[in-house]
């Protein structure tokens, strides 16, 4: 491995670690989540993706036509587009759809033979279904995650051939306090909604079987696992294929995608990732996260030369956020994560009045 994750002092936890020099565009490396799940609203307006492994289940062809609503709709180099639907399959008994038996195996032996529905016909009287749809009416797009991966995070404890050892893999995205969870479950869920996190709470109680996971179905235990998606949930995009970056081409499509479909351009979704959740945000960031393999596997690529010893970091915030001013990017960083970035961007701007930019204000008065 040629990095290494390292404890740094108790404001940041631990850390990511370079163990060997990379070069500015190498692949540090890649992993696949333990545990991911398409977005609510996504999966509703219609983006086919395996359950499993996020893969789109349609060509690049058939996803431009309907987003566009052009079913004549031809795309250069549509031969390139590597969506293989011979190997496309689905569970029996649910009909939820996987990329390959591969993926179906996987999702079986790690959570789906916990959650499978089994019939379709009494579907919307199962918890589930109902948890799913109440998260939807509290969180309308544009999505930045699902409270479905939490019936999938428990499923897999209780699959797991070491139960113990599954549940230490996801507490250790956990470092905070009782209070802490908590604060950020509640801004997660947004002001208008924190009444409705014990309805969220008592659906999931009555979907899952308490054994093995009885302390994440408290109050408690379920605002952590709130908090620990909210933090450590890397929200993936996965855009249209390599093939069609045509710019000219791209620019109209997305045009007339926007006109039919709004923001649903992409297959979605939320994942944890046991090394990336290690990793650190720093205001001028050393890598960013990407998808080369069209599903949910992700890389983390350098963006500058990184020496041995060099910690490894990435923004946490959005390309606009982070080029808002220090107090504004501190301002996101302290409500949805808790800290106060003290990068050397951040310290070199430390005396900068505390001011939002201009488009910040703009936005704020206008709420
Ligand atoms: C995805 S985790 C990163 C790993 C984390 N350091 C740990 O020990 O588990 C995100 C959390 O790490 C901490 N963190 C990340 N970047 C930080 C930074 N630049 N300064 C202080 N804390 C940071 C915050 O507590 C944040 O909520």
């Amino acid at each position: 491995m040629d990095i290494e994750i390292r404890s740094i002092d108790n404001i940041k936890g631990k850390g990511l670690f370079a163990k060997k020099d990379f070069n500015a565009g190498s692949v540090i490396f890649e992993e696949d989540p333990i545990v991911c799940c398409q977005f609510s609203w996504n999966a509703a307006y219609g983006y086919k993706a395996c359950d499993h492994c996020l893969r789109p289940l349609e060509s690049a062809e058939e996803n431009a036509r309907r987003l566009t609503a052009k079913p004549e709709l031809h795309l250069p180099y549509s031969n390139l587009c590597r969506t293989d639907k011979s190997l496309i399959t689905s569970c029996s008994l649910c009909d939820i759809q996987y990329c390959s038996t591969k993926c179906q195996t996987a999702a079986y032996n790690q959570y789906h033979r916990t959650l499978c529905f089994e019939r379709k016909s009494d579907l919307e009287d199962h918890p589930l279904y109902q948890l799913n749809e109440m998260w939807k009416q509290m969180h309308y797009p544009p999505e930045t995650s699902t409270i479905m991966i939490i019936p999938r995070i428990l499923a897999t404890i209780q699959q797991a051939v070491n139960p113990e050892e599954a549940q230490a893999q996801f507490l250790q995205f956990c470092h905070r306090t009782v209070n802490d969870d908590s604060k950020i479950a509640h801004k997660f869920l947004g002001d208008k909604f924190v009444d409705q996190i014990s309805t969220l709470h008592n659906l999931l109680v009555q979907a899952m079987n308490p054994d093995r996971i009885s302390h994440f179905l408290t109050q408690e235990g379920f605002q952590t696992l709130i908090a620990l998606i909210g933090t450590n949930g890397l929200q993936q995009q996965l855009s249209p294929e390599e093939a069609v970056k045509l710019d000219k081409f791209i620019d109209k499509l997305y045009e007339d995608m926007d006109k039919h479909s709004g923001t649903f351009l992409n297959n979605e979704g939320v994942a944890l990732y046991s090394l990336q959740s290690s990793c650190n945000h720093s205001c001028i960031p050393n890598a960013e996260t990407t998808y080369l393999h069209n599903n949910s596997r992700l890389s983390l690529v350098a963006l500058t030369d990184i020496k041995a010893g060099d910690e490894i970091s990435t923004s946490y915030l959005d390309e606009c956020t982070l080029q808002r001013s220090r107090y504004s990017r501190n301002k996101e960083l302290t409500q949805n994560y808790l800290f106060a970035c003290t990068c050397p961007k951040c310290e070199l701007q430390a005396h900068d009045p505390d001011v939002t930019s201009d488009e910040d204000d703009s936005e704020e008065m206008s709420e």
